[in-house]
């Protein structure tokens, strides 16, 4: 044993305690690897074996296998002691039958059953908001079953249970916008195999984790570095995914039905128990907000919505509809809505988890350097609370909240993919390069940049409701505790390090719905009429709040065209000039003015149809007494100046900013030669687009700058 490993056993006793627990994983694999208890335990819950292929469905079956996760009945207490029984029952001396049906009968789900119901769960700071640490799987069952039972004992009668979880709705604890929870897995049967040492230690108290990484020195000696961090909640590999779910999003789901997004995503490397962790949560969210609607909400006309679709090789699929291919688009409100995904109402619990087994069997896995049956998309399964605006259900319900869940694929370093075959490396191309997106949208946000390029990639479109407006994040980072592993390890703290520093500042000024500087994305059009409006409302004439200060005024660096100047040069160095002078700095753009052709086509102002000359300064000798209107006339061609010049600088930007995420893309995602020639072909392709579109635009601007040139000199002579 060398010092280093010395070191972290000595340094952590949770080490010592995952030990013990990593020799009962492998002892008894039963618990989560053979099928054949899944099955069993499947049957457990009336379903069918049909998709015990599936990763996902065995880690389902874990899950349920794994406590009381997933056992619901609404008449009873959820028995955490009894299903902490469950749970070591990897043994097989408990039948099926001797599960009373009340416990597993998830059918029973009735609102006749509710008075019983224990509630208070939902919202029992006590019990779910502190998870137990430092116990074993098992003994976090009981810790919450005698919260239960504490409940009773206290003489909680039903009614003030019910009374107690409404006034706790009221008063609920704010939800922190972005919260980033790390959770370790023990090692596993190859690491101990290749006798590979656990580097991490875990500070509960403090929710500080640190890495212990080996190093030498120029002469060989080995030393210790420590990489500390500090995160909302870290989890050993001791917690239970009951825990994990109390730590992550039970929090949340209450604050669905007050109109909040919210996103629970799993990050890290492939193997580290993205699916595993991820894959219980849904249905234990389905449980909550079923309780919810049945209970505290009653008849008030909320209904739960399940969708569930993939991200593969930047398409979208819908799981639960023959893997139909989906399209995203942004509706009015620069919402994004998945066009063509199948939502399923549901009412129950086995409904939901019929849903989620059929999505998680049809989900694209395959094999990697890394992981067995790892996930080569990211899935997203999306729970959706509707009430129609009367609160019956006669009429189509609208959105309320939402809540979705997204298993993304695994990172993987292009070194580790070398015995991948072409397909798989393909894949890892596609899924790091939305992870970089994910990365770059982060990073934007961290630093404040008002340009945010969630168009980065399908997955990063999905994404940015999280981000912004009334939203709530849960970033899961999976790592593994392998000496092996470590580089990822840090890869992945570094990278959730980043995403907590988002949470800072509370995060609330990005809601592109008060502002208009942060909807780089949006496909809107701003038209004259929105224009009018926004000048009345406060805004200038480009939709930005008057109140915002921007650092880098539209038009500053390239070479501004003032009113009446009659220079009909287009400033050539317009590409360079601003590409130069601003750099990095100038992601302040005005994205509400489309630039496409179709939409500029579509916005051509009457001005642009009067060719002549003569008709023009007919029209203006005629208004010439009025002088206010040929101030119209001027200002009307001041803003489409102002219109096309944004509208260029756009492109430029669009430019550079494609360039700059896919050169960062070549230099990060280390892909092997060939996908480089895939990427460069791409980009020029893009490049000669995007060229194309900048060529019209300077003519067109060139155009517009002549007729001013003539306005201006109408107006002159008509003053004269
Ligand atoms: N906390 C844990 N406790 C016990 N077993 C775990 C834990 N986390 C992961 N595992 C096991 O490790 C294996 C890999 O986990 P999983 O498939 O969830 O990884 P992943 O991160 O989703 O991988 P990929 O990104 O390749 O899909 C599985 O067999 C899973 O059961």
């Amino acid at each position: 044993m060398n010092a280093m490993q010395k070191q972290v056993r000595r340094s952590s006793a949770s080490v010592h305690h995952q030990r013990q627990y990593s020799d009962n994983f492998i002892d008894a694999p039963s618990k989560w690897l053979q099928p054949a208890n899944l099955l069993q335990d499947y049957g457990l819950y009336g379903g069918g074996g049909g998709t015990q292929g599936s990763k996902w469905n065995r880690s389902l079956h874990r899950s349920m296998n794994a406590g009381s996760e997933l056992s619901f009945d609404p008449s009873a207490p959820r028995n955490y002691s009894r299903s902490s029984s469950l749970h070591k029952s990897g043994d097989d001396s408990v039948s099926p039958n001797e599960y009373s049906p009340g416990l597993l009968d998830i059918h029973s789900f009735d609102t006749e059953l509710i008075p019983e119901m224990p509630v208070r769960s939902l919202y029992d700071g006590a019990s779910f908001h502190h998870p137990v640490r430092g116990r074993s799987l098992d003994d976090s069952e009981p810790y919450l079953s005698s919260n239960r039972s504490a409940d009773t004992a206290h003489g909680l009668s039903e009614n003030s249970l019910l009374k107690s979880f409404s006034s706790d709705k009221d008063r609920a604890t704010p939800v922190a916008k972005i919260k980033v929870v790390v959770r370790k897995r023990p090692l596993n049967k190859k690491e101990m195999s290749r006798k590979e040492e656990d580097i991490i230690s875990i500070e509960l108290k403090t929710n500080a984790l640190t890495v212990h990484e080996t190093k030498f020195k120029v002469d060989l000696t080995e030393y210790m570095e420590k990489h500390e961090f500090v995160f909302d909640a870290v989890l050993d590999e001791n917690v239970s995914n009951d825990v994990v779910y109390a730590e992550t999003v039970e929090p949340i789901v209450p604050l669905i039905f007050q109109k909040t997004k919210a996103t629970c995503f799993a990050y890290g490397q492939t193997g580290n128990g993205k699916t595993y962790t991820m894959q219980p949560l849904p249905l234990r969210a389905c449980q909550d907000f079923l309780r919810l609607m049945y209970h505290t909400y009653r008849n008030q006309g909320f209904q739960l919505f399940v969708s569930f679709f993939e991200i593969y090789g930047g398409k979208l699929f819908d799981l639960l509809n023959d893997r139909r291919n989906l399209f995203m688009r942004e509706d009015g409100k620069k919402q994004v809505c998945i066009v063509g995904l199948q939502e399923y109402k549901v009412s129950d619990v086995k409904t939901i988890r019929d849903l989620i087994e059929r999505g998680n069997a049809t989900r694209s896995t395959g094999t990697t350097g890394a992981n067995e049956e790892s996930s080569r998309s990211h899935a997203v399964l999306q729970l959706a609370i509707k009430r129609s605006a009367d609160g019956s259900e006669s009429k189509p319900p609208r959105a309320v909240g939402k809540l979705s869940f997204i298993d993304l694929a695994g990172s993987e370093r292009g070194a580790d993919t070398t015995d991948n075959d072409k397909q798989t490396r393909m894949e890892g191309a596609e899924i790091n390069k939305s992870l970089l997106a994910l990365k770059e949208c982060i990073r934007a946000l961290d630093n404040d940049q008002n340009h945010i390029p969630f168009r980065g990639s399908k997955l990063t479109e999905v994404l940015r409701d999280s981000f912004v407006g009334n939203s709530r994040t849960v970033m899961i980072s999976c790592i593994s505790p392998s000496s092996g592993s470590c580089e990822h390890t840090l890869n992945t703290l570094r990278y959730a390090d980043r995403v907590k520093s988002l949470s800072k500042g509370g995060n609330s000024k990005r809601d592109p719905s008060s502002s208009t500087l942060n909807v780089r994305d949006s496909t809107a059009v701003l038209n004259v009429e929105d224009i009018t409006t926004d000048v009345q409302n406060g805004r200038n004439r480009f939709g930005w709040p008057r109140e915002l200060k921007r650092e880098n005024p539209p038009l500053a660096d390239i070479d501004p065209i003032p009113a009446g100047r009659a220079d009909d040069n287009l400033p050539t160095s317009l590409y360079s000039g601003y590409y130069g002078l601003k750099g990095d700095q100038n992601d302040t753009i005005d994205d509400n003015f489309d630039c496409s052709e179709n939409v500029f086509e579509q916005e051509k102002r009457p001005w642009m149809k009067k060719t002549e000359l003569q008709t023009r300064q007919q029209d203006l000798a005629e208004s010439n007494a009025n002088t206010s209107s040929s101030d119209d006339d001027l200002n009307v061609l001041l803003k489409e100046e102002d219109d096309l010049v944004t509208a260029h600088r756009r492109q430029v930007e669009e430019t550079i900013d494609i360039v700059r995420e896919e050169m960062n893309l070549l230099a990060e995602a280390e892909q092997p030669g060939n996908q480089l020639d895939d990427y460069i072909s791409k980009l020029n392709a893009i490049l000669s687009q995007k060229a194309t579109g900048i060529l019209k635009l300077q003519k067109q601007l060139s155009h517009f700058k002549r007729r001013l040139n003539e306005h201006n000199v109408l107006v002159s002579s008509s003053e004269h």
